[in-house]
């Protein structure tokens, strides 16, 4: 039976390595797939790029203004999987379009991307696969200050995390350009810590 899997973490936890792991294993068997992404990401544009593993694969870009595309490219490909990244900048309506290739069209869906912003709220995309998704699986990191499970991504500038500003700014993992913001991998209690400082 066809499913709707979320598979999510925190920023670094390896999603795209593992989403480009499980690509080339069903590549390999011979099964046709289709990559999604939403065009939120500037970062990579239309690739999957893992930096744990230094590889990167092809992606359709989808748009929030062309409704129906990921379900309309599924029919005419039937593909035996859909993989979709950064799955959490996708509307309510594009996850409930996920849903419907699972649900009409019968071809399995494994979603990657974050949990929460770095306000530590729910992105729509992943509020929606949790209300949706038949399977919802946690990809484990560490924290970068301590040991303790990664729970949490700070959004820091110039050395100082922020509790205030837009949802989405594509990031960074070092600090060269003061005006682009470094995530960080933080549990609960460190997360705390910098709040309170
Ligand atoms: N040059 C690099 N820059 C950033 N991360 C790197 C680099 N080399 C290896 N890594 C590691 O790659 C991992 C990120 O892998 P990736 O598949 O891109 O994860 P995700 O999609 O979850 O962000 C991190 O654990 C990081 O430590
Ligand atoms: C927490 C958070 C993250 N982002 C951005 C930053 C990165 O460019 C991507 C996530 O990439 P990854 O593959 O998981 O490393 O999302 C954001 O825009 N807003 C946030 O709150």
């Amino acid at each position: 039976m066809a499913k709707l899997i979320f598979r999510y973490g925190s920023m670094n936890a390896s999603k795209s390595a593992n989403l480009i792991m499980d690509w080339y294993n069903h590549k390999s068997n011979d099964k046709s797939v289709l990559v999604f992404k939403p065009v939120t990401d500037t970062r990579d544009y239309g690739y999957v790029t893992s930096r744990a593993i230094e590889t990167k694969i092809p992606a359709s870009l989808i748009t929030p203004d062309i409704e129906g595309i990921m379900f309309a490219m599924t029919k005419t490909f039937m593909p035996r999987i859909v993989f979709v990244d950064e799955v959490q900048f996708f509307t309510t309506k594009q996850i409930d379009e996920l849903s419907s290739v699972v649900d009409e069209l019968g071809v399995t869906v494994i979603a990657y991307g974050l949990m929460t912003t770095f306000k530590g709220e729910l992105f729509e995309g992943s509020k929606r696969l949790v209300e949706r998704a038949d399977v919802i699986e946690r990809i484990r990191s560490e924290c970068t200050e301590c040991s303790n499970e990664g729970v949490m991504n700070g959004r820091f500038v110039n050395g100082v995390m922020q509790t205030e500003g837009k949802t989405v700014v594509m990031g960074k993992e070092k600090d060269e350009d003061k005006h682009i913001p470094v995530y960080k991998v933080l549990c609960r209690k460190c997360y705390e810590k910098e709040m309170s400082k």
